[in-house]
């Protein structure tokens, strides 16, 4: 298992960096979608009606699978010999993001449930500050993996 993973390291690690720009894509544009829904579309407007598609079809086909492709490859490049230093600091930040990251995942999975049921209770300034957690958490996932510290 060890040497196959050695083996497929760059591979793997090109899967996982496109899977996570697909996954950052959806976790900044779907904060978005919200704020507009929030402020601009009346409960039970065509334009709720069209919102509700366009976050339902985003989360489904696009943010679901890419968060599962990142977490299978990036635990892949855990698991390969020589690349995780667990005496070093960036691991540790690194874990403790992307826990955040995938927190933040599921309250959006949940603010769209809110938006289908028709009972969104958050105004669009809310959702503009919550636009700014995905990158706050990039930031310092990205300084962990290149900087190494
Ligand atoms: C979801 C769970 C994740 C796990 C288990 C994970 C784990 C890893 C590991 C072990 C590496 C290899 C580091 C190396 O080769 O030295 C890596 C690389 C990388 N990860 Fe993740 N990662 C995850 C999510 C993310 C996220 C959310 C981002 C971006 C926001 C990200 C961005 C990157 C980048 C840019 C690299 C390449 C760094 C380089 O040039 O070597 N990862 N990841």
């Amino acid at each position: 298992m060890g040497d196959f993973l050695a083996e497929t390291y760059p591979w793997v690690k090109f899967l996982h960096v496109i899977s996570v720009i697909s996954w950052m894509a959806g976790l900044f544009y779907l904060p978005r979608l919200f704020v507009y829904h929030a402020e601009e579309a009346g409960s039970g407007t065509q334009t709720d009606a069209l919102f509700q598609i366009m976050e339902r079809r985003l989360l489904r086909a696009i943010m679901n699978p890419a968060m599962i492709a990142t977490w299978i490859f990036g635990l892949m490049l855990v698991m390969t010999p020589g690349i995780v230093d667990w005496s070093m600091v960036w691991p540790w930040t690194k874990a403790a993001s992307v826990v955040a990251m995938t927190w933040f995942h599921m309250w959006l999975a949940a603010r769209r449930k809110d938006f289908a049921a028709g009972q969104n209770q958050l105004t669009g300034r809310r959702y503009r500050m919550m636009n700014e957690v995905p990158t706050l958490l990039m930031l310092v996932i990205v300084a962990s993996v290149i900087v190494k510290f």
